[in-house]
């Protein structure tokens, strides 16, 4: 049978805990950038450079078909959100700094609830 969940990335609350995380992530001031799709129509050069593109609706409805296995596979997506912001804007930029106001509070939030 399956072995038993030895960290509580793999255990049962796994995935309420992506639900809670997300819940937090969309509630966060510097958001708006990452709420929905990229619109690739009206941002020249998205879609031919950015290979991955991942936000926080396209999170929510992942979890909401039960498309992630656990904690880390869900980390992973939202990962790929700040890291395609990293590499598509400035540093010094509205959403630039948005993306790293994000990736700080997600990597504090989610190691805080792992102890
Ligand atoms: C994450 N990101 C968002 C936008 C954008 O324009 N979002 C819509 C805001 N209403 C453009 C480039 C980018 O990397």
């Amino acid at each position: 049978c399956a072995k038993k969940a030895k960290t509580a990335k793999d255990d049962k609350n796994g995935l309420p805990l992506c639900r809670m995380l997300l819940a937090e992530l969309e509630a966060h001031r510097d958001a708006w950038p990452f709420l929905t799709p990229v619109n690739h129509k009206a941002v020249p050069g998205y879609r031919k450079v950015i290979k991955k593109p991942m936000d926080f609706s396209t999170i929510k409805e992942k979890l909401a078909n039960n498309q992630y296995l656990n904690l880390e596979t869900f980390i992973i997506d939202v990962n790929l959100v700040f890291d395609n912001c990293e590499k598509f804007n400035e540093d010094d930029s509205e959403i630039g700094r948005a993306g790293h106001n994000m990736r700080r509070f997600f990597d504090k939030r989610w190691t805080e609830l792992l102890q």
